[in-house]
């Protein structure tokens, strides 16, 4: 049995004192809540007021993105290592506002699971299809060629214990969330393309969907089968809402 998982994405959002206000909320509001893993992905230079904030708490922390190299002369990287000491569980790879502009190949996010899992982080794989793919029916082939790019690199055992998100892009930040029915249809083939390669992992890992969650839409999509829990963009900086959708999950 997958055990739901809620994350949130502040993307590039909050300052210490906002933070501060919701992260003490959270940890307050969300403190009976057994059921359900639940995370908080900050911009970097949060991560220690998190750590400060959410330790001895049920709400995991993470980071945005990581870098593919160990260490060494890449200006403005971030490594695994350095996320790990700031109590880091969790990190989103492949985030489409991150592939887009800054060009993140395949390779290179493949290369960023690969890394994240090395170091115990549980990497948040992002996959999803564009409008333009959905409306032209190539929306399955789009999803596959993102998955194989880690299935290919990664292999079955790296998938376990790893989270995939499926967000369509057109429903990102937009008010247009997938239906149920399209989400639900998404996942299975998501879970039924790694099952092909790797029937054990298919079972075990968490495909959690993101584009548009909120607390009115929350519990419809995230009772579905297959969908796993959700990734969470802007109602994730508002307690109140961030706290419903993680009990939505329950
Ligand atoms: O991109 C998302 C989460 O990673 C979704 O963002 P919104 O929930 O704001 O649509």
């Amino acid at each position: 049995m997958r055990r739901k998982l809620v994350v949130g994405n502040w993307k590039m959002n909050g300052n210490l004192a906002q933070n501060n206000r919701l992260l003490e909320k959270l940890a307050h509001g969300l403190q009976d809540v057994s059921q359900v893993d639940i995370a908080v992905c900050v911009p970097y230079p949060y991560l220690f007021q998190a750590q400060q904030i959410l330790a001895n708490t049920n709400i995991a922390w993470g980071a945005q993105n990581v870098a593919k190299h160990e260490n060494g002369a890449y200006t403005g990287e971030v490594s695994a290592a350095m996320l790990k000491e700031f109590g880091v569980s969790y990190v989103i790879v492949g985030h489409s506002e991150r592939s887009d502009a800054y060009c993140e190949s395949d390779a290179n996010i493949a290369d960023k699971f690969a890394i994240a899992k090395h170091h115990g982080l549980i990497p948040i794989f992002c996959v999803g299809e564009t409008l333009q793919e959905r409306e032209s029916g190539v929306m399955e082939y789009a999803i596959a060629n993102q998955l194989d790019s880690i299935l290919s690199v990664s292999g079955g055992a790296l998938l376990d214990q790893a989270v995939i998100a499926y967000e369509p892009v057109w429903a990102i930040g937009t008010n247009r969330t997938a239906t149920p029915d399209q989400a639900r249809a998404a996942h299975s083939f998501i879970r039924e393309r790694i099952a092909a390669q790797h029937p054990g992992a298919a079972e075990t890992v968490r495909i959690i969907y993101g584009g548009s969650v909120n607390p009115r839409n929350a519990a419809q999509l995230l009772s579905m089968p297959d969908i796993d829990g959700g990734l969470i963009g802007r109602c994730s900086l508002d307690a109140d809402d961030f706290e419903s959708i993680c009990r939505a999950a329950c």
